[in-house]
């Protein structure tokens, strides 16, 4: 189940809107989650010093400080 707020309608586009919106859209996202679950199975991230989880938005959001991060190596199980 996803739980995400409501959202007001065009307030969020970052793949356009309309009929000449991308039509990568769903495709990304996919990728994107994939991508992040696998990483997110091998290692564990913690910011570095001086870094925070701040955002400055110029048009698109951006992390202020750069989001510098540690990844360290899960033990992963191996599924044989
Ligand atoms: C994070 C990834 C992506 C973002 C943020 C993104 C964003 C966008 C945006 C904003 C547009 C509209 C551009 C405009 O109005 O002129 C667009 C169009 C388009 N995108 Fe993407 N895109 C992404 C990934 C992809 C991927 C993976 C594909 C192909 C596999 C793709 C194919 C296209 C195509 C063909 C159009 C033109 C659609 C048309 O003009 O009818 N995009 N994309």
């Amino acid at each position: 189940m996803y739980l995400i707020a409501p959202r007001p309608h065009f307030t969020y586009f970052p793949f356009s809107l309309g009929p000449r919106s991308c039509i990568g859209q769903v495709f990304s996202q996919m990728e994107a989650k994939v991508v992040m679950a696998k990483l997110l199975q091998i290692f564990e991230f913690q910011l570095t010093d001086g870094q925070s989880f701040d955002m400055v938005d110029s048009g698109t959001l951006q992390p202020k400080d750069g989001v510098m991060c540690r990844a360290c190596g899960h033990e992963v199980p191996r599924i044989k």
